[in-house]
């Protein structure tokens, strides 16, 4: 039999637990705090009142112990607190730090009110500057005050600081003391805000002497090689106020020089933009309300510093790259002049300091270690990280736990927090932890503006810059659409879908020049997209014939995809006969003209394919759209041709197994089942999100929760607006025309039986001097089709000349006199 060992805890060790744990209770600690913000109340009371009645009750108060005050009845003080009050205020301020002594009492409060967990300031900080405020305060009251009224009752730099002032001045002197006074408050104004410390050294820059001034000029003048970048030139601040002076002493050159302003003057201003960029990349601050429980609040990864309408799209300008003595090709030189539209123009959500909900932190954290507790799960440690809308709890389970326990738990947690779209991820990979998703109770709206005046964004150089929005913790999420290489996109209807696509492309629009991108844009709901129209002839991508810049229409939905397809294969052979492998060693040797256009090579600007609703194009058009689709997302990666699709029911009929194959990349807003999660995700998560543009990122493995930006209508209508006023191109750029295989062969062509309108088409061909198929289907309202099969049946008849890809074909014919001969011979 196997005897089972119990390990007895000891009375007295049990005991100390028993303690341990009521002190730590917060119950205890809150009533503790209570207690010691009520002291420092009544010491800061007494201290104020002994100001005024401090004189009438020294006597009383002075050589007398603490207890004999208390004892003795028949003692009458001035002070409002007593006599207790009285005599810990003389003690406090004349014994010790004079009028600085009452920061005494308000770093009491301060403690009983981070026990009682109302104030989140770090305690650490809290200690340095009441024991700074003590030292330096008491020093610079003794030196001031007391000189200036000797005859008071009150110590203002209490019996420390008449010490070490006596003792100062008899080292360094009153000028010294006067500097460290000075340097004090320098001190205390720089700790308290970084940007005045920017502040002070404008001043100093501002009203620097004029002789400072003159030297400066003068080395300028001098010295400065052209050349240089001019940061090199520019000696920092202080270097030059120590050359200058050092000049200046040994000159002794003391004479009164001119008032002269140099064109120097204002050098230091990048100073601030660089300290402000550090300043702002500080990724996060903690927030220790406890010892156990730790809240980190990302600090948003947001500058100001980069202005609004720089050119950061010609970043990667290339058009300096030569090829020896040749110059290098421009593709922006037709568009030279655009201008890339401002972050002015999106809106800014006045959030201000995040300022964190303790109360609901407190409370989430009680509930979730209170439900695992009834489940006979205890926790190690706890630690939340808030972010934008959700904040993630971080446990760390007692040694023994069986992590799928906690996983079971999940609609247990979210009914003791009565929230929707908690999420566990057990175990958090790569951290040890199990992660608990709780949204919060105040969600924060993601801003485009914030999102794409990030550092992260700005400085990108991706080739397809795509800024999603912020993650938990509040980084900003920038992927590179060429890394992807296409989209997939699902969501219920009204969980923010239409918003991230716009997302999409308006951080594209920000950083891609029109030469350089090119959009298809497919909506079958016709609305969505509209607003695009706009920028036509700079963004947008269509077939010659098409009227409507924006595709809704199914058969126009089949033609745009296969002529994609064409104008990959096209490409294909372009980069074939260039020997290169991708588009981009291919434009890179356009640019440097290592490639004759004469032969057909030409600059090949990225292209995105957008496709909104994309499940009611498969419920309509089914393989026809499906296969060209599988064609490209296998195939177009190395040329340029990228696609988003989006759907909102993320069925397996719609997100087959082809599609999903190559698209690695899936984001998924909130969907209505698991199942659906999982189409889209291979797992479940999308189903648990909280809709408004919360959603799960996957990229194979990694999933990654984010809150999408938000841009909205009346932004975009400005963006494109600024986009769509500025010069463009003649036309949309134009996709290959293309036709059926069978129709392609001319040998395939029956002259004698010839379509009814054959002599009609060829009259308007001839008449128009324009080979274009899209001309036929226009003037006759046909479909492409019969177009097509007219077009051939001229080619065959000799009167228009073979298919040129995206351009109309010859015609042969010149006049209509020579037309009718034609026609008559043919019967
Ligand atoms: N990122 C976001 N931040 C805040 N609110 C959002 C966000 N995205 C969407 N919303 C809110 O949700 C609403 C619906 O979003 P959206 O139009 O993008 O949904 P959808 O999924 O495209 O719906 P549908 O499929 O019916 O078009 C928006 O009007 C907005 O109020």
């Amino acid at each position: 039999m196997v005897k089972r060992k119990r390990k007895r805890t000891s009375p007295s060790k049990k005991k100390r637990t028993d303690w341990l744990h009521l002190f730590k209770s917060e119950r205890t600690q809150f009533i503790l705090g209570v207690i010691v913000a009520f002291v420092g109340i009544f010491m800061l009371l007494a201290i104020i009142s002994f100001f005024f009645t401090g004189a009438a009750d020294q006597s009383k108060v002075l050589n007398v112990s603490f207890w004999q005050l208390i004892r003795s009845s028949n003692l009458e003080v001035d002070n409002w607190t007593g006599a207790g009050g009285a005599f810990i205020a003389e003690r406090l301020v004349n014994d010790w730090f004079g009028l600085f002594s009452s920061l005494i009492p308000i770093f009491f409060i301060y403690i009983g009110l981070r026990l009682m967990r109302v104030s989140k300031f770090s305690f650490i900080k809290a200690l340095f500057a009441t024991a700074f405020g003590l030292i330096c305060g008491s020093i610079s009251s003794a030196f001031i005050l007391d000189n200036i009224l000797p005859d008071s009752h009150v110590k203002w730099g209490g019996a420390h600081g008449i010490e070490i002032e006596r003792f100062l001045e008899s080292s360094i002197g009153w000028p010294g003391i006067i500097l460290l006074i000075i340097l004090f408050i320098v001190i205390i104004v720089v700790t308290v805000r970084r940007s005045n410390m920017h502040k002070i050294q404008q001043t100093l820059v501002d009203n620097k002497p004029s002789f400072l001034k003159f030297e400066e000029s003068v080395e300028s003048e001098a010295t400065i090689e052209p050349d240089l970048p001019e940061k090199e030139n520019k000696p920092g601040i202080f270097s030059k106020l120590f050359s200058s002076i050092k000049e200046k002493l040994s000159s002794n050159n003391g004479t009164d020089i001119e008032e002269e302003t140099s064109p120097e003057e204002e050098i230091e201003e990048p100073i601030e933009t660089e300290t402000k960029t550090a300043d702002s990349l500080t990724p996060k601050y903690v927030v220790k309300p406890d010892d156990d429980f730790e809240i980190i609040v990302p600090k948003d990864d947001e500058t100001d510093s980069l202005p609004a309408d720089d050119d950061k799209g010609n970043k990667r300008d290339l058009s300096f790259i030569t090829n020896g003595n040749q110059e290098a090709y421009d593709p922006k030189k037709d568009l030279s002049m655009f201008k890339f539209p401002t972050l002015d123009l999106l809106k800014v959500y006045n959030t201000g300091d995040r300022e964190i909900n303790m109360a609901e932190q407190n409370e989430n954290k009680d509930k979730i270690i209170s439900t695992l507790r009834n489940y006979g799960i205890e926790i190690t440690s706890i630690k939340a990280t808030v972010g934008p809308t959700i904040t993630l709890y971080e446990i760390v389970p007692q040694a023994g736990v069986r992590i799928s326990k906690i996983r079971n738990l999940e609609d247990d947690i979210a009914l003791s927090l009565s929230a929707l779209g908690i999420r566990i991820i057990a175990p958090m990979p790569g951290k040890g932890t199990v992660g608990i998703e709780v949204p919060n109770k105040d969600p924060q709206i993601v801003s485009m503006h914030s999102v794409l005046s990030s550092k992260r964004y700005q400085e990108c150089n991706y080739e397809l810059p795509v800024a999603l929005g912020k993650t938990i913790t509040n980084e900003v999420f920038i992927f590179d659409l060429t890394k992807m290489p296409h989209l997939l996109v699902a969501g219920a209807t009204g969980q923010g879908k239409s918003v991230g696509l716009n997302a999409i492309i308006t951080s594209l629009l920000y950083k891609m020049h029109p030469a350089e991108m090119k959009m298809v844009l497919i909506d079958p709901k016709m609305v969505e997209f509209n607003i695009y129209s706009i920028i036509e002839n700079h963004y947008l991508a269509k077939l010659p014939d098409e009227d409507k810049p924006i595709i809704t229409d199914v058969s126009k939905v089949t033609q745009t995809l296969n002529s994609l397809t064409k104008e990959m294969d096209d490409r294909y052979e372009l980069l074939m006969k260039a020997h290169v492998r991708a588009i981009r060693e291919y434009n890179e040797k356009f640019i440097n003209r290592r490639l004759n256009p004469n032969n057909g090579h030409r600059y090949l600007p990225y292209i995105v394919v957008v496709i909104d609703e994309f499940g009611d194009l498969i419920m309509t058009a089914g393989k026809e759209i499906e296969m060209p689709i599988a064609r490209i997302a296998q195939k177009a990666r190395a040329v340029g041709i990228h696609m988003i699709i989006a759907t909102q029911r993320p069925t397996t009929n719609i997100i087959t197994g082809t599609i999903k194959a190559n698209f690695p990349a899936r984001m998924a807003f909130r969907v209505t089942s698991q199942i659906d999660s999982r189409t889209i995700l291979d797992m479940s998560g999308a189903n648990q999100l909280i809709g408004r543009g919360d959603m799960l990122f996957s990229q194979g493995s990694t999933l990654t929760r984010i809150q999408c930006a938000f841009v909205d209508t009346p932004e975009l209508d400005d963006i494109t607006k600024y986009i769509g006023k500025q010069q463009g191109y003649d036309a949309a750029y134009p996709l290959p025309e293309v036709i059926s295989d069978a129709e392609a062969a001319p040998g395939a062509v029956d002259l004698n039986d010839r379509d009814v309108l054959f002599e009609e088409a060829a009259r308007l061909i001839v008449v128009h001097q324009q080979g274009s198929t899209s001309l036929i289907q226009r003037k006759f309202s046909i479909g492409y089709n019969r177009a097509g099969r007219l077009m051939d049946q001229l080619e065959a008849a000799g009167i228009v000349g073979g298919a040129q890809g995206s351009k109309p074909r010859e015609v042969f014919i010149q006049d209509e006199y020579s037309l009718e001969k034609l026609l008559d011979s043919l019967n």
